[in-house]
């Protein structure tokens, strides 16, 4: 099936993430983290970085980007699946700012909006803020019934080029 990649981006701070709150687009009306779809001539790596630059104003340099995740959406009715590459980082330079796509802000870990997110979110959060490494596979029906997901946390992503 064909593939698109794109990257999501999670900045946290002791007991705190920086989420975004996406005002159009794919995803619109949902707080994500930072992120989007990986350019020709462009690493994985670089794409994350320049997508959450243009979403949140925040700069991140490659070794401080760390991947903790590798998620394949699926939607019923398209046959692209979505290769999602997820990072974190707690190492940044500047303040997050409104951008045209985002409007920044702090959560309390207790306080994630996941009524608010992406259904598959509150499944592969706890893992990420746990620190531990996973793949996952969701299969959507619309954009908020999941009809059938896999989650499994490795050691090294396989079969795939991360950086
Ligand atoms: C379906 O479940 C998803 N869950 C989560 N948490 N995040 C998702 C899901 N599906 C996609 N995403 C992420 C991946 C990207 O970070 C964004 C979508 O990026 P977008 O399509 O907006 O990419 P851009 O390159 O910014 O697009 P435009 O420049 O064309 O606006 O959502």
């Amino acid at each position: 099936m064909p593939h698109k990649t794109l990257t999501l981006v999670l900045i946290t701070k002791p007991n705190e993430v920086l989420l975004g709150y996406k005002k159009r687009g794919f995803g619109s009306y949902k707080w994500n983290g930072f992120g989007g779809k990986v350019e020709e001539n462009e690493s994985i790596r670089e794409a994350a970085i320049r997508e959450l630059k243009e979403e949140s104003g925040l700069v991140v340099s490659p070794n401080n980007l760390e991947q903790v995740g590798i998620i394949n959406f699926e939607f019923v009715g398209d046959p692209i699946i979505l290769e999602v590459h997820v990072f974190t980082s707690a190492i940044y330079d500047g303040q997050p700012f409104e951008t045209e796509e985002m409007i920044p802000k702090w959560f309390k870990l207790q306080d994630i909006p996941f009524h608010e997110m992406w259904a598959d979110d509150r499944l592969w959060f706890p893992l990420l803020l746990s620190g531990k490494k996973f793949q996952g596979y969701f299969l959507f029906q619309g954009h908020d019934v999941i009809l059938k997901h896999a989650l499994n946390i490795v050691e090294n992503f396989c079969n795939l080029a991360t950086e």
